[in-house]
């Protein structure tokens, strides 16, 4: 099993932004796989528009095609705020032989401290915080028990957001080459985000 890197988030939908994160994680970072984790309640922001289902079916038609890549739907399983500690604590009950390491945007490696129970969470997991080529970040802020934690990956910065993608779609406009063609013929079949 190895060395597998977790990439949490609503996923409403889906986009390159997403399977380019992973895809730095891997090589940043030496990891086997990558699992996409669909948050059911995200902890800091208003919870997804889509259901569980769909977000799952977008992700799963979106790495189809990449043996490295798994959908795993523990948040959308189980009941109430999808805290990160929870997901870490059952996989790790789940897969023992495993090493986790979860991926985080760049922007929110300074928040960090503020995640539930992230002392613990630093003994159970390491971060792989993606930064900007043209950019190092700086880490300094953070305290040492996070930081001793963190893993650097270099991602190009790709400014594409589910949020963008939901109003393109909502006016009519365009959204080829944002998110992989299954997930558009998926949002299309089922009449996703239409105004
Ligand atoms: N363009 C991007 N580049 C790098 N990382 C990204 C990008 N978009 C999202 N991520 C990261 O992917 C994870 C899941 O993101 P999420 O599903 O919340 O996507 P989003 O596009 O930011 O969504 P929304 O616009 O609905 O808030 C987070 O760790 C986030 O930082
Ligand atoms: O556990 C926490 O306290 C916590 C706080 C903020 C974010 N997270 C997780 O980080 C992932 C990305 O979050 P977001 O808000 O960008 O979708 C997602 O899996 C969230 O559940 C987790």
């Amino acid at each position: 099993m190895g060395r597998i890197g977790l990439l949490g988030g609503t996923f409403d939908p889906v986009h390159f932004g997403h399977l380019l994160a992973a895809q730095a994680a891997i090589e940043g970072a030496r990891l086997d796989e990558v699992w996409f984790i669909p948050t059911a309640i995200p902890p800091h922001k208003p919870g997804p528009g889509t259901n569980g289902e769909r977000r799952r079916s977008m992700l799963e038609a979106a790495i189809a095609d990449n043996p490295l890549f798994r959908v795993e739907d523990i948040e959308l399983q189980r009941e109430g705020t999808s805290y990160t500690i929870d997901t870490v604590t059952a996989l790790r009950e789940r897969h023992p032989e495993a090493e986790f390491f979860w991926i985080v945007g760049s922007d929110m490696v300074k928040d960090l401290p503020n995640w539930r129970r992230i002392a613990e969470l630093t003994r159970q997991v390491s971060f792989i915080g993606l930064e900007r080529p043209d950019q190092p970040s700086d880490d300094d802020l953070l305290p040492v028990y996070i930081r001793s934690r963190l893993i650097r990956a270099v991602m190009p910065p790709i400014g594409i957001s589910s949020t963008d993608i939901r109003r393109r779609l909502r006016e009519g406009r365009p959204v080829r080459y944002l998110l992989p063609d299954p997930v558009i013929d998926f949002i299309q079949r089922n009449g996703l985000y239409e105004s």
